[in-house]
């Protein structure tokens, strides 16, 4: 859907050149002609009749390259050598790797790193179990465990084409808060299975973040594990979300002078997200809501809940939402609401529809990567737009909810991410933008916010220490985790 040059189809450009005065210039004029946007120029060769430069463009997507080389080799004098798309070559052998911390340079190094000064660490842990927090990487290691099934808005694309997502959570969790996330992509959709295989690996882990397992078996496989597990279960798609969610919402609420009590929300997708998000609304005091799954607006009504083929996630759906038994399409539910949330797929309906949406409309078309409706699109019909991505404002992405939720778990060492951890992490995200600052384009911080991390860590904390779930408190010690490692050691 991106019609505007964007870095997500950067490119560079290796270009041959006459060596002669201008030519550059003309050939930086035939990329912004063709509506590219020029980023670094590099010079790579030079020889007497030709220069050879790497150029970077932002582009609108593959179509828009072609124009973009077509107008270079238009020119005189120019020639494209070859062109590298810079996503797919930041994702060249991967994101992350794996780093050590202890020096290995000497015979004592390894004899205390490994045989035999680690026996006496391994006895020391069989010991006492408990001390493998303290003495191997499960104190600040997190699982990203994905089967594939849900994949952004791309739904089964299978555990290998999963792994760039599931990488991409792992940089996020070190980046802004310090926790070491690896991926680990399933190659099965069996719920038992899941469940067995995430705890045969939990000994590993100080916590496990489900991500991108499709509804409704995602609602099971984390309710099993969070009940059989001592580590803390939190499924992003679910929890991460809501939590993001209902910070912006909050924000909003105050930009349009409007309470909870009182809104009409119009929710389409009714998965993990549609319905972990629908539930801590209603927690914090939303009262009316609707929902529509690919099939249309649910209810008890519906023929699915009353032949009993509805899943059970759905029945309770039915059951507490859509008061008036609306039936038919998102848009024909969508008349008198003021916020619509969708976390379904890309472009579900007509932007014109959500002129039928009350004064002040809050449009959050959080469906990744392309939203249901796009900004441009709505900007006529509401008053603030949200998308979970990051080339426009109001980005409302998990990604602000779970390295602090995390962070601060496995600073205390809490077994479970409550209901009251979520409402805490919602409110400290919320208030990261002070009341003065709030306008409609800025109703969440933005995910490079260094703050946000750490306040939501604090609050998960907070509301463990305060229920009693915290067993450890190593928040002093939570993000400088590496440096006090490396001290002590
Ligand atoms: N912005 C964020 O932080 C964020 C977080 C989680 C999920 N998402 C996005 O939300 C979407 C759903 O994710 P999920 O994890 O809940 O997946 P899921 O597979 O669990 O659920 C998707 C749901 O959408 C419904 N759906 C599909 N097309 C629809 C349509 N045209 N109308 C109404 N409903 C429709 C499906 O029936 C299903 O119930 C994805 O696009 C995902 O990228 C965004
Ligand atoms: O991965 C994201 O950007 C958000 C979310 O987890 C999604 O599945 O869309
Ligand atoms: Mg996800």
């Amino acid at each position: 859907m991106s019609v505007t040059p964007s870095a997500q189809y950067s490119l560079t450009i290796r270009v041959e050149i006459a060596h002669k005065p201008g030519m550059l210039g003309r050939v930086a004029s035939a990329i912004g002609d063709a509506g590219g946007v020029i980023g670094a120029v590099d010079l790579v060769e030079v020889a007497d009749e030709t220069l050879v430069r790497d150029i970077t463009v932002d582009a609108a997507g593959p179509d828009h390259w072609d124009a973009i080389t077509a107008a270079i080799e238009g020119l005189d004098g120019a020639h494209v050598v070859d062109t590298t798309d810079r996503t797919f070559l930041m994702h060249v052998g991967g994101k992350i790797e794996q780093a050590n911390k202890a020096p290995l340079k000497t015979r004592d190094d390894l004899s205390m790193a490994y045989t035999p000064g680690v026996a006496r660490v391994c006895q020391a842990i069989a010991d006492d179990r408990d001390k493998a927090f303290q003495y191997t990487i499960k104190r600040n290691t997190v699982a990203v465990v994905s089967d594939g099934t849900a994949v952004l808005g791309m739904g089964d694309i299978g555990p290998e084409a999963a792994m760039p997502v599931m990488e991409g959570k792992a940089c996020l969790f070190k980046e802004f808060a310090g926790v070491d996330a690896f991926p680990i992509c399933l190659d099965t959709k069996d719920t038992d299975e899941i469940v067995r295989t995430v705890k045969l690996l939990a000994p590993t882990f100080g916590g496990v973040n489900l991500e991108d397992i499709s509804a409704p078996r995602c609602f099971e496989i984390e309710d099993r594990l969070k009940a059989e597990l001592d580590i803390p279960v939190f499924h992003d798609d679910q929890h991460g979300t809501a939590i993001v969610t209902l910070a912006a919402l909050l924000n909003a609420c105050k930009i349009t002078g409007r309470d909870l009590m009182d809104l009409r929300v119009l929710v389409t997708g009714l998965g993990a997200a549609g319905v972990a998000v629908t539930k801590i609304l209603m927690e914090a005091g939303v009262r009316h809501v609707i929902g529509a799954d690919s099939r249309g607006v649910v209810s008890t009504e519906r023929a699915d809940y009353q032949d009993g083929s509805m899943n059970s996630m759905k029945r309770w759906y039915a059951e507490h939402s859509n008061p008036e038994k609306i039936t038919g399409t998102p848009a024909d539910a969508i008349d008198g609401c003021d916020l619509f949330i969708g976390l379904s797929g890309a472009r579900i309906f007509p932007a014109e529809t959500l002129a039928k949406m009350n004064r002040d409309a809050m449009v959050f078309a959080m469906a990744n990567p392309n939203p249901e409706v796009s900004p441009e699109e709505a900007a006529p019909y509401a008053r603030i737009i949200a998308t979970g991505r990051s080339d426009y404002p109001n980005q409302i992405n998990n990604v602000l909810a779970f390295p602090g939720i995390f962070r601060g778990a496995l600073d205390v060492r809490a077994q479970q991410i409550t209901e009251e951890m979520k409402m805490a992490a919602a409110r400290a995200i919320a208030q990261i933008i002070p009341d003065s600052e709030l306008r409609e384009d800025y109703i969440v911080p933005s995910v490079f916010n260094r703050e946000v991390a750490p306040a939501v860590a604090e609050a998960v904390a907070q509301e463990a220490r305060r229920t009693g779930a915290a067993r450890v408190d190593d928040h002093a010690i939570g993000f400088a985790a590496g440096d006090v490692d490396r001290l002590l050691s």
